[in-house]
């Protein structure tokens, strides 16, 4: 089986990436507060791993996730992460307070980078939804406020096999895997 080393600080992410990867990925991980730039969320996902390829010179993969507001543009996107810890989960559904459309995507984009010298390869999931008042378990993120479309339940208060069927995550790892099994054998 094909080995990579995931960077990330995030344990949530780790679970999540080992309960679906784990059959065809055998997933080292290294915890590294990764810098972020300000830019499009690929360009960001790009940095981050040739960041990672270049500490360590190992393949490494990495991974930036996005919660997107349709109504604030995409907005707060790939800097969710700040605006959750400055305004907390309350203060995400008031930015939407003065508008009807409280639909969101979430957005996960690996990057794989097999060396230092090599330009990473970006998979990207997309899951379509709607932002809710915080409803279940505040374990991982925005998981509560955020309800996947076709669902009366957010992320939180789905069962994580649930939530790893249709995730961003899943979909972005299932074409990671397709890219794997593409090259198996070659680098
Ligand atoms: O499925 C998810 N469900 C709920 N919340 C999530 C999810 N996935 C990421 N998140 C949160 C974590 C962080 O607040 C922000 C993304 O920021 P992001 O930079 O990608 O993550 P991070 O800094 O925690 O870990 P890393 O070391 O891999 O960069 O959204
Ligand atoms: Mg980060």
């Amino acid at each position: 089986m094909r080995s990579v080393t995931f960077v990330t600080a995030n344990t949530s992410k780790l679970e999540e990436v080992k309960a679906i990867a784990s059959d065809f990925l055998e997933i080292n991980s290294v915890s590294l507060d990764l810098p972020e730039l300000q830019g499009e969320p690929e360009d960001i996902a790009r940095a981050k791993c040739k960041f990672a390829s270049n500490e360590l010179g190992v393949p490494v993969i990495t991974e930036d996730t996005s919660l997107c507001f349709n109504a604030l543009s995409g907005l707060p996107g790939p800097y969710v992460k700040w605006f959750l810890s400055k305004i907390g989960l309350e203060g995400l559904n008031n930015l939407l307070a003065a508008y009807k459309d409280k639909t969101a995507y979430a957005v996960c984009i690996f990057a794989y980078s097999p060396s230092p010298s090599s330009e990473p390869v970006l998979f990207i999931g997309k899951t379509e939804g709607t932002i809710v008042p915080s409803q279940g378990p505040s374990n991982f993120g925005w998981d509560p406020i955020f309800q996947p479309a076709g669902f009366k339940n957010t992320y939180a208060e789905l069962a994580k096999s649930e939530k790893n069927k249709i995730s961003h995550r899943y979909k972005a790892l299932e074409k990671l895997k397709s890219f794997f099994l593409q090259f198996s054998g070659t680098e």
